[in-house]
């Protein structure tokens, strides 16, 4: 197992964190001096997780959550007005034969787009979220970074995803982590800020651990594994990691932090996989949109399909449901 506070006594953050001028020869210290994650023991964990298996009764319940922290997400170069729509409407309404079925959490498109999004989703409590930053990649000067987060929020954006600067967060820049985060943070205003980490080019659990200590540290209201373009995207330990890091910072400082999973999450058993991962670590009270989501572009359908299936007792057909 991973550390805890169950398992290992006082986390991290209770051992005199640097204050928040901090220098980066401090942060560096610091973080380089906490217990490293047991990386055979955090994968061997989220494999025995991932083994349980739920009662259908208990599938039912947990299919219709899994709708309900869906970050439907569109982020390709061909994505179109009429798409952005399409996806709302899918969003709004999953499941148009059936109203029973809850509405998805969020819709996700890149800046251009967010105003489309808006515009469809009025009225309907499902918000927008936008990636900004010059996403996936990150690659660009700040102001650049923070005139794309205000052209989102401006345009009605109620969640910003944001990439971490991979590159000097790998050469040991941490500080220059902390205040873009910290800049993004203040030009997102009163929208939620979602930090992916990209946990794909960070190496190492351990430093999954330490992005997340800078993001929490410098005011995400989310930590996000991935942007969905890197490979490997969202993994079971990798969510573990963060999962315990959100835990004890509300062991800590009883603030909560949520967590998004986002990439190649395609199927029901996964994401319900993620639930359960969820559940065990961070806790029941993650098992809201407020505090989990799930990025994906391609999930939507499935979980609709088994949603039926469970009602029914069989699958519709393939054209039952609109593509995701
Ligand atoms: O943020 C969400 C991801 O970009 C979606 O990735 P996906 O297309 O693999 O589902």
């Amino acid at each position: 197992m991973t550390t805890g506070p169950m398992e290992g006594g006082p986390m991290p953050d209770t051992a005199s964190p640097p204050g928040p001028a901090a220098s980066n020869a401090s942060l560096r210290a610091y973080l380089r001096g906490l217990p490293g994650v047991d990386e055979v023991g955090a994968r061997e964990r989220a494999g025995e997780l991932a083994a349980r298996s739920i009662k259908s009764a208990a599938k039912g319940r947990a299919i219709d959550l899994a709708i309900r922290m869906v970050d439907l997400t569109t982020l390709e170069g061909a994505d179109s007005p009429g798409k952005v729509r399409a996806m709302s409407a899918k969003a709004a309404h999953p499941d148009p034969a059936d109203p029973s079925a809850p509405a998805a959490a969020a819709v996700c498109v890149y800046p251009d787009l967010v105003s489309v999004a808006v515009a469809a989703l009025r009225g309907t409590g499902v918000g927008t979220a936008s990636v900004a930053t010059a996403f996936p990649a990150g690659r660009a000067p700040l102001e650049a970074k923070l005139a794309e987060t205000r052209h989102a929020v401006a345009s009605g954006a109620t969640e910003i995803d944001m990439v971490i600067d991979r590159g000097a967060f790998l050469s040991g820049d941490y500080r220059k982590v902390v205040e873009e985060i910290a800049a993004v943070k203040e030009a997102s205003g009163s929208a939620h800020l979602k930090v992916i980490l990209e946990t794909g080019e960070l190496g190492t659990l351990d430093n999954v651990r330490r992005a997340c200590w800078l993001a929490i540290r410098a005011g995400a209201d989310f930590v996000k594994t991935s942007t969905g373009k890197v490979a490997p995207a969202a993994t079971l330990p990798g969510t573990l990691v963060m999962l315990e890091a959100v835990r004890d910072h509300h062991a800590n400082t009883g603030a909560r932090v949520g967590v998004k999973a986002a990439g190649g999450i395609r199927g029901t058993k996964d994401a319900v996989r993620y639930l359960v991962l969820v559940n065990e670590v961070a806790g029941a009270a993650w098992l809201t949109p407020d505090l989990f989501r799930i990025g994906a572009s391609s999930l939507l359908n499935d979980l609709l399909m088994q949603r039926t299936r469970l009602a029914s007792g069989t699958y519709p057909g393939p054209d039952y449901f609109t593509l995701d």
